[in-house]
């Protein structure tokens, strides 16, 4: 029979779990992408991506996704994920190396790790729309 823990985990509907604190509110999130988007463009596995890239456009639109999604008051009204990265022919390795450099941006600015490890599912949630081609690595 089902025991009260059960009985609650079906019937009861959490909020989405909100981390903007851990991450200083909207303007952390700025300074973090700031230090991301730096690390980015310093990574030579995936920086030729972002060649002919709006780097200010780039930072606005990521600042406004990452506070959405972790829970901030900011919404993301750039286009969407798949139209974004269509035709860039970004691999799983390159993923891989940008989350990387989002780790690295975290440590630096000293988020909390749970915070960080819900950001990197949020992350990881959208790289079906993201990659879209396989490289020697995958
Ligand atoms: C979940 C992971 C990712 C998210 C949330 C994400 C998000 C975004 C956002 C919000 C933009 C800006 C759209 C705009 O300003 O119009 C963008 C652009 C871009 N992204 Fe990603 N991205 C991800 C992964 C990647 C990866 C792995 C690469 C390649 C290594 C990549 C390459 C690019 C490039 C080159 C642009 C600029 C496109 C252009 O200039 O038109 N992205 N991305």
């Amino acid at each position: 029979s089902p025991n009260a823990a059960s009985i609650q985990r079906a019937d009861i509907k959490l909020p989405i779990q909100n981390y903007i604190g851990d991450f200083g509110g909207p303007s952390g999130v700025k300074a973090l992408i700031s230090t991301f988007v730096g690390y980015v463009a310093a990574d030579p596995h995936i920086n030729y991506y972002f060649a002919h890239t709006n780097i200010k456009a780039l930072k606005y639109n990521l600042t406004q996704q990452v506070c959405e999604v972790v829970g901030g008051p900011c919404k993301y009204t750039g286009p969407t994920m798949t139209a974004t990265h269509k035709g860039l022919h970004v691999t799983t390795a390159a993923f891989n190396y940008l989350a990387q450099d989002m780790i690295k941006a975290m440590d630096k600015r000293s988020i909390a790790k749970p915070a960080q490890n819900y950001l990197l599912a949020q992350l990881a949630a959208m790289e079906p729309q993201v990659v879209t081609a396989n490289g020697p690595l995958g």
